[in-house]
């Protein structure tokens, strides 16, 4: 029996990631084994699958521009939406790589999935930071990359609340930073000539365009699930991505 593991991919019954294992052998349909893993929505999964290869674009896209030295320690900033989702999915995906992720995810929201991701996260013994490190200097002493999973495509306005004095950090950082779908701060459309300057742009499905406005060195297509009727409808032409892969390099 194949159910779906944790990154999304289909694994067997009893192998790593695919449910339990041994003892008492559970009948199809036992209600309390549906009221345990709860059931979602066509829309609900879709939108975990796509969060879970999100995050693995991300992961895959920072392990190809390799930084150095070895091996990598890395502090991924959480936002309170779906990018900070992202950005938990490839902090584990990072461990996994052999990278040492570190994680600052300060305002968490009350939805099961992301408990979830923070709880996968924790089963592979990466570190939850309780406060932001308060000086660049600090970022830059003690890990090589910050990845920038703060806000996606849902921000609007200036920057308010407490991720303001932690974009002012990353703002004097000299350590590359990578940043998922868009950097944090940037307007989606306008970006942010004042703003934080990432070394590596993860772009999710689609370019927006304030990746116009990036200046770094390396940009990533990434979140290889886009439906070919999809991609038609909104005239996406998205690149074609090689044999497997779950990103594609566009600058
Ligand atoms: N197809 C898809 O959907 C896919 C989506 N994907 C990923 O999801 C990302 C979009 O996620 P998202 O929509 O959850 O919102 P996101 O940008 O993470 O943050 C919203 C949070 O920010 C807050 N906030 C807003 N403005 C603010 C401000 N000025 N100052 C301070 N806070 C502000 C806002 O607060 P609120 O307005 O609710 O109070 C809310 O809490 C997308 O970029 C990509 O990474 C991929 O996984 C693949 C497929
Ligand atoms: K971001």
């Amino acid at each position: 029996q194949r159910v779906r593991g944790p990154a999304g991919v289909l694994v067997a019954r009893g192998q790593p990631g695919g449910g339990p294992r041994g003892g008492r052998s559970r009948r199809r349909g036992d209600p309390a084994l549906m009221r345990a893993v709860g059931v979602r929505s066509q829309e609900e999964a879709q939108a975990v699958d796509e969060e879970l290869l999100a995050g693995l674009s991300c992961a895959t896209a920072i392990a190809k521009v390799v930084y150095v030295p070895e091996p990598p320690t890395v502090l991924v900033i959480c936002g309170p939406g779906n990018n900070g989702g992202d950005g938990l999915v490839c902090a584990r995906h990072l461990k996994l790589f052999g990278y040492q992720p570190t994680i600052y995810y300060p305002k968490r929201p009350n939805k099961p999935l992301f408990g979830a991701l923070v709880t996968q996260c924790q089963k592979m013994d990466i570190p939850f930071l309780g406060e932001m490190p308060p000086s660049p200097c600090l970022i830059d002493e003690l890990y090589e990359l910050v990845v920038d999973a703060i806000f996606g495509f849902s921000f609007k306005g200036d920057v308010l609340g407490a991720f303001r004095s932690v974009l002012s950090v990353l703002s004097g950082l000299t350590v590359p930073i990578a940043s998922i779908d868009i950097p944090s701060g940037w307007d989606v459309e306008k970006g942010n000539s004042g703003g934080i300057q990432p070394d590596l742009l993860i772009s999710l499905t689609a370019p927006k365009k304030s990746a116009s406005h990036f200046t770094g060195r390396y940009h990533y297509l990434g979140g290889r699930f886009v439906p070919p009727a999809l991609e038609k409808k909104y005239q996406l032409n998205l690149p074609p991505y090689p044999d497997t892969e779950c990103v594609y390099r566009l600058q």
